[in-house]
């Protein structure tokens, strides 16, 4: 596809991969929020679990963003790139908060193999043979997941408790909704300039992450 012009790649795999996209953003674990029938057991399983991938997603964060000042001609990645770190920083601060009201002691939640499993995949993608383009673009892949998943929960016609609406709020908000695409923009611009060879790795890495995003709301949901 070298040379051909590539102006929306993200857009492409979207829509090639829609079956395994519906399946991480469209997942038995959501609708059960989106129609209230989630269990609080499952609830509390995800929001220790996730906690922890949330802790090790930091230093993932903090690789690309490395990679943005040496690989990127564009400064405003960076500032994309900050504002994720900082959210990442609130999301953190919530996930402790709610821990608390929820009686989920976050200091003893052992990491189940399906996050450790993740979480080695991540210190993978920080590795410096994984350049820029193929790091954010896996950023953005792992953000969008959760913001889809939870806008969902808040679309017209969902039944999400009200006690579940503040969580699905964290990741379904607008401007939540707009750091996402702004980070698929950098991704897209980045892939319409790489070689074949790193859209390849690219696109094999999306389809890791969203395998493992349908494997870590399995594991919330208590299936595995
Ligand atoms: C598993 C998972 N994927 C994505 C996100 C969004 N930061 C998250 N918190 N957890």
């Amino acid at each position: 596809m070298e040379g051909i012009e590539r102006t929306a790649m993200t857009d492409t795999w979207l829509k090639k991969h829609r079956q395994i996209y519906l399946g991480a953003t469209r997942h038995p674990f959501i609708l059960g929020i989106r129609d209230g029938s989630v269990d609080l057991s499952s609830f509390k399983r995800w929001l220790g679990q996730d906690y922890l991938f949330v802790r090790a997603f930091v230093p993932f964060v903090a690789s690309v963003l490395l990679k943005a000042s040496k690989e990127s001609d564009e400064n405003a990645d960076i500032d994309v790139l900050l504002g994720g770190l900082a959210a990442l920083n609130d999301e953190i601060a919530w996930f402790k908060n709610e821990a608390s009201k929820l009686g989920v002691a976050l200091a003893s939640v052992v990491p189940h193999p399906i996050n450790l499993n993740y979480c080695r995949f991540l210190e993978s993608l920080m590795s410096p043979d994984v350049d820029y383009t193929q790091a954010i673009t896996a950023f953005w892949a792992i953000e969008t997941v959760y913001q889809q998943s939870f806008a969902h929960c808040l679309e017209e016609g969902s039944k999400t408790p009200d006690d579940l609406k503040q969580t699905c709020r964290r990741w379904g908000n607008d401007d939540f909704g707009q750091y996402c695409r702004a980070l698929r923009s950098i991704a897209d611009r980045q892939l319409a300039k790489a070689s074949d060879d790193v859209v390849a790795k690219a696109e094999v890495n999306l389809l890791n992450i969203l395998e493992h995003e349908v494997q870590f709301w399995n594991m919330s949901h208590g299936k595995i």
